[in-house]
């Protein structure tokens, strides 16, 4: 059943958003069908702004689009219709000559790395140097401070199949800040890593980004990497962008179904299996109603559960709950029953809100 919606707490005011160094213009792709197959439209009339300096996700399932939507914005793809402006350049009206020039200015990192194994780690990174041309004693006073950034200044001589996955993809990053991009683009970066190094890999993408100013594009279908290290996020869907915004507020007040179970898959939002097989849309005789209470921000540590019961004289039933937090800010959801009276539930919603709380009925079980 759809959880009914009591009056979501109000956004606070947001600031006017920085200009956009990534812009997506009413980008269509299609493809050309594979042999026996018809044509596949892989993206429908994508608008998306990436702010300056900002880290933003994509999140999807596999098929959504992802892939198809980074490769525009490097060139590897063109968009059927629309437009794919970086930094103030239509990457998508560009001839192959000016495109390769300009993909110096977008770096990109890899699932898998991409390294050549017959390369060591200091020719990896220099590698996008040596096609542009750049004398070898500009290289090395290129690399060197690069490999240093990435924390394996002590790994140069090291060939890919002598270092760690997170080394690796180390390496990756190095190489594709080599050229001073201003964009960094990463497709699944961390997915073939655990999760020690998933957390050293993004607290470098973090750095980078304070550091150099860069502003970063990633691709995931992971919310763990989401909730890391994006400020905002775009969940893309069957290849239209379903939702976007501040990454905080999807994660506390998410929209659209396809985010909600994004967001219940880190946040165990989602009721037990056979609480939810039982829940029923309309109240039935002696019946509980399960409610769900989102806090936020700074309000969250407060006692609210107390302050409920005491103020309506009402019990509580607790059912599941969890605090979690975003960029430092918590935040959290508690799910509880109480008696399905519905001068009781207004009571609990009107006193919940005045808390700051927002309010979701779930549903009923008798
Ligand atoms: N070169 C291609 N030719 C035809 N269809 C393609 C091509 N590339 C992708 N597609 C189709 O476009 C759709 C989106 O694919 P895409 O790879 O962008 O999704 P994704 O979200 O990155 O998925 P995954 O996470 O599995 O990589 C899918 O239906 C896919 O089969």
């Amino acid at each position: 059943m759809t959880p009914t919606s009591f009056s979501p707490a109000a956004a606070p005011a947001a600031a006017p958003p920085p200009p956009a160094l990534i812009q997506l213009r009413e980008v269509e792709k299609t493809y050309a069908g594979r042999t026996g197959t018809g044509a596949v439209t892989a993206l429908h009339t994508i608008t998306l702004d990436v702010p300056k300096g900002a880290i933003l996700g994509v999140i999807g399932r596999s098929g959504a689009g992802k892939s198809t939507l980074i490769r525009l914005v490097n060139g590897l793809e063109r968009p059927t219709r629309g437009q794919v402006i970086v930094d103030g350049t239509d990457i998508s009206a560009l001839d192959e000559r000016a495109l390769r020039h300009e993909r110096r200015s977008i770096g990109m990192i890899f699932q898998h790395f991409n390294l050549l194994a017959r390369r060591t780690a200091y020719d990896n990174v220099a590698l996008p140097l040596e096609i542009a041309g750049v004398s070898s004693a500009a290289i090395k006073n290129k690399v060197m401070p690069l490999l240093d950034l990435v924390g394996l200044a002590d790994k140069a001589r090291r060939y890919p199949a002598e270092l760690s996955g997170g080394q690796k993809q180390r390496v990756g990053i190095a190489r594709a800040l080599a050229t001073d991009p201003k964009v960094l683009l990463s497709d699944e970066a961390t997915s073939a890593l655990d999760p020690e190094t998933t957390e050293q890999i993004l607290a470098l993408l973090r750095q980078v980004n304070a550091e150099l100013d860069l502003t970063i594009l990633l691709i995931t279908h992971e919310m763990s990497v989401i909730k890391a290290v994006t400020d905002r996020v775009a969940v893309i869907d069957g290849g239209r962008i379903v939702e976007e915004g501040p990454t905080f507020d999807l994660f506390t007040r998410p929209q659209h179904p396809t985010t909600r179970s994004f967001v219940s898959s880190i946040t165990g939002n989602e009721l037990p299996a056979h609480l939810a097989s039982r829940l029923s849309a309309q109240p039935l005789a002696g019946s509980q109603v399960l409610v769900r209470l989102t806090f936020t921000g700074g309000d969250a540590s407060q006692p609210f559960l107390s302050v409920l019961t005491r103020k309506l004289n009402i019990d509580l039933g607790i059912i599941q709950g969890n605090v979690d937090y975003i960029g430092g800010h918590p935040f959290g959801t508690l799910v509880v029953s109480t008696p399905a009276d519905q001068a009781h539930l207004q009571a609990l919603t009107d006193a919940s809100r005045e808390l700051g709380l927002q309010v979701e009925v779930l549903g009923y079980v008798a």
